[in-house]
Parts: C-alpha cells; sequence; structure tokens
C-alpha cells in the first residue's frame, strides 16, 4: 500500500480555489473595485504544471498574463472551520502562477460569464516544490517576486493582502468543504503583465524558493 503525501499535492486531482482581488494595487490596476468579501474561482487539477515542462499559450487568446501568488496546501479537510483553528489545516506551502488569458477574461466579464477558459486551462497552474509550513512561519509575511526575461515584473508581500490566510481558509470552508491535497491560490500582487512565445518567467519567495517556467505556444 501507498501512502499518499500533500508534498506530491498536483498528483491528488484535488481542488485548486483561487481568490482574485486580494490585493488592492491589483484590483485597481486592472480598474476593479477593491472587493468587501473574497472573490473566488476554480482552476481544475489538469491545470498544474511542473518545472521542466512549458506554459503552453492557450491558441484562442493573444494575451496571456503571469500572476505570481502564494498557494496553501491543505493537510487536513474541514467545514466552517474557525479562523482560530485555521492554521492546523495547512500542511504547507507553494509557489504558484495563475496564468490568465487576459483577452478571454475580459470578455468574460463584459459578457457576464464564467471565467472558466481564461483561468483553467491546461498549464494554467505551474507550482513549485511543495513547502512545509514550517518554512514559512508567518504567511502574512511573504514576499513574492516574478521576473520575465530577468526584468522585475511583480515584488510584492503577503501583508499587503485584504483577506489573510486565516481568514481565506475560514471563509471558503463554510461554503466549499476542504479537503486534504487541496490548493488555495492567494491572489496576486500588481504587475501583472503580458507573456509571449519563448518567454522565461522566473518567480521566488524570498529566501525560500525559486522556480522557472518557459512560454510556448500550443499549435493544435
Ligand atoms: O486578476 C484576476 O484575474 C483576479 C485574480 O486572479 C487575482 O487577483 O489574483
Ligand atoms: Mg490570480
Amino acid at each position: 500500500m501507498t501512502t499518499r503525501n500533500t508534498s506530491r499535492f498536483w498528483e491528488w486531482g484535488r481542488k485548486i480555489i483561487c481568490v482574485g482581488r486580494n490585493y488592492a494595487d491589483h484590483a485597481k490596476e486592472l480598474k476593479n473595485a477593491v472587493p468587501t468579501e473574497p472573490v473566488l474561482f476554480l482552476k481544475a487539477p489538469s491545470a498544474y504544471v511542473r518545472e521542466g515542462s512549458p506554459i503552453l499559450f492557450p491558441r484562442y487568446s493573444s494575451n496571456l498574463h503571469h500572476e505570481v501568488e502564494l498557494g496553501v496546501v491543505i493537510g487536513k479537510g474541514g467545514t466552517a472551520i474557525p479562523q482560530s483553528r485555521a492554521m492546523e489545516h495547512v500542511a504547507g506551502y507553494a509557489l504558484c502562477l495563475d496564468m490568465t488569458a487576459r483577452d478571454i477574461q475580459d470578455e468574460c466579464k463584459s459578457k457576464g460569464l464564467p471565467w472558466t477558459l481564461a483561468k483553467a486551462f491546461n498549464t494554467s497552474c505551474p507550482v513549485s516544490e511543495f513547502i512545509p509550513v514550517e518554512r514559512i512561519p508567518d504567511p502574512g509575511d511573504v514576499r513574492l517576486w516574478l521576473k520575465v526575461n530577468d526584468q522585475l515584473r511583480q515584488s510584492g508581500c503577503t501583508s499587503q493582502m485584504i483577506f489573510s490566510v486565516p481568514y481565506l481558509i475560514s471563509y471558503i470552508s463554510d461554503f466549499i468543504s476542504l479537503e486534504e491535497g487541496d490548493l488555495i491560490l492567494t491572489g496576486t500582487p500588481k504587475g501583472v503583465s503580458a507573456v509571449q512565445e519563448h518567454d522565461e518567467l522566473q518567480a521566488g519567495i524570498e529566501g525560500v524558493i525559486t522556480m522557472s517556467f518557459r512560454v510556448e505556444r500550443k499549435d493544435h
């Protein structure tokens, strides 16, 4: 019998729950209102991509954006988890990208349609190695950065998040039960921008981890 381990959470086929507009500076750069409640959407587990494989530019888009985010890996499931106990449900973290077909998202927004094809396509969720919970003593004080071809595009700190990690775990689990192996993407700071085929993306959590991905065009 094999024991599953959250250190390979991307193999579990569990939910990827994403929080949008969780940094006021990013909400403003896309001309969105700063939310008073978390904005949630989902990615499919088939969206995971790991270092060594490329991010594939979807053929239906011509404006693919990077969004660097802190991912929270759930270690213990639960429903209606109180904020005071939320951190007991965290197994660890991952550095994540929420790749977004911005043109498709804009179209969906204007038509009042869901963002699925803008957010959940194959390779839309690049993830780092699993980061055990002890490596990040305070998820509210994590410095994230992202470079495209060595040029710094995003640099932010999770202290700027509108809704904290414990708040998000509690809020989400009121409506959507959390399960072991789920991943929560906590939103992106400002600086999102378009990537092109052959670009090299490098991202990091200061002092903890870095990762890199290449962008390729999907030709079928
Ligand atoms: O900008 C968006 O599409 C919403 C989002 O995912 C974020 O704020 O991280
Ligand atoms: Mg995002």
